[in-house]
């Protein structure tokens, strides 16, 4: 008997554009949600965008209530909760980068309210995902939550963030070459459900991405236009998947080592993309495309390097050697890298020195 099921969750509206900011309450009105929004952001957000679509409620009529938080962490996701049932919001509007719309999704999901998520920078490809990350014991990976029910994402604003969060988002998006590299090992090897559909999505949205290269330049808006479009693609590969496999393998373990190890750092998107020259060499050894992956990331001016990240070489050959450990996701990483094969492969990249 055929017996599989599956639910994929998407945004029903996702507005893209130049000034398209006003168009929130447009985007909300269409969904038929009830009750007043609560606007969950942070410090800069909320100057740069956060206070214009409280206006914005305001002059349609409604009577939004704001939250400010500063960290992604249960502490914040819990005072959302309570300010929500406090104010008697009917949905949860999350404005900013990863953090506070992590927040507003952590948050939505336990209240089993609406969510909708307004980006502010294009960091990485959490702002329209389904899935949350804060940080609890040492644990850092997302976890299934609420996905956004609209995305509106103004290219104006985002091209106006710091650049650094622009070339995250790139190389977060470049590192879905090796994520999916990894989930059709672990399909090959551990029988571990693969979707062709969303690995095909998600190699298909890192090729255009470094394709459009030469469209993703500081100072042009159309940069943040083409990087909002691949995050919104890998986040419903993620969402055909049911899992983040489409967008995260060796090189997100890599990465969420790091944010262990070295807290606070490098920008998620750039851990990755350095994880990804990394694991791409394991995937095809020294001839292999590791280099493409390399030259497109420092192309588009983001990190190659432990030093460009930031972090010390001892950080790099721990995280290394300790990434299998954190999580159930069979990858290149197989039972682990011992320290020399950690140190051979990072100075074989050129991502540390040769001592
Ligand atoms: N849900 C998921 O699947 C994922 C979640 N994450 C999480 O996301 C967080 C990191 O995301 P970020 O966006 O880097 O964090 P963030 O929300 O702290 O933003 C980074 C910085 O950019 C500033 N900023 C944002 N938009 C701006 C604008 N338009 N102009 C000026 N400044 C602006 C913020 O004020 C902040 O200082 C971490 O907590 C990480 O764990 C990371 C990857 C995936
Ligand atoms: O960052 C992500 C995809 O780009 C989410 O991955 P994780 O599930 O490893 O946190
Ligand atoms: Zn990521």
């Amino acid at each position: 008997m055929f017996d599989k099921t599956t639910w994929i969750r998407l945004p029903r509206n996702v507005v893209v554009g130049h000034g398209v900011l006003p168009q929130t309450t447009e985007a909300i009105a269409e969904l038929h949600l009830a009750g007043d929004p609560l606007v969950v952001t942070s410090p800069t957000a909320r100057e740069v965008a956060g206070e214009r679509v409280v206006d914005d409620f305001v002059a349609n009529g409604m009577e939004p209530a704001t939250v400010v938080v500063e960290q992604a962490s249960f502490e914040a996701v819990e005072r959302v909760i309570e300010t929500a049932r406090a104010e008697e919001a009917g949905f949860l509007v999350g404005v900013g980068g990863g953090k506070p719309i992590d927040i507003a999704k952590m948050a939505s999901d336990s209240l089993d309210m609406g969510f909708v998520s307004v980006p502010t920078a294009a960091s990485h490809d959490g702002i329209v995902s389904g899935r949350g990350s804060v940080p609890e014991g040492d644990s850092r990976h997302s976890v299934a939550a609420e996905p956004p029910l609209a995305v509106v994402a103004d290219t104006e604003i985002i091209a106006d963030a710091p650049w650094e969060l622009t070339t995250a988002g790139c190389a977060d998006i470049i590192s879905n070459y090796t994520a999916v590299r990894d989930w059709q090992l672990a399909h090959r090897l551990q029988n571990v459900e693969y979707s062709e559909y969303a690995g095909a999505l998600s190699q298909m949205t890192a090729e255009m991405l470094v394709d459009n290269a030469d469209s993703i330049k500081q100072g042009l808006e159309e940069s943040a236009w083409v990087v909002v479009k691949a995050l919104v693609s890998s986040g419903v590969a993620m969402s055909i998947a049911g899992s983040s496999r489409p967008a995260s393998g060796a090189e997100h373990l890599f990465s969420h080592q790091l944010d262990r190890i070295a807290p606070g750092t490098a920008l998620h998107g750039h851990q990755v993309g350095v994880g990804s020259i990394l694991t791409e060499y394991l995937h095809s050894g020294e001839a292999g495309r590791w280099t493409n992956i390399r030259d497109a990331l420092a192309g588009l001016g983001a990190p190659t390097t432990a030093a460009e990240l930031g972090i010390d070489d001892a950080a790099i050959i721990e995280a290394l050697t300790s990434a299998h450990e954190i999580r159930d996701r069979y990858t290149i990483l197989g039972n682990g890298m011992n320290e020399s094969a950690a140190r051979e492969l990072a100075t074989a990249t050129g991502v540390i020195d040769r001592a």
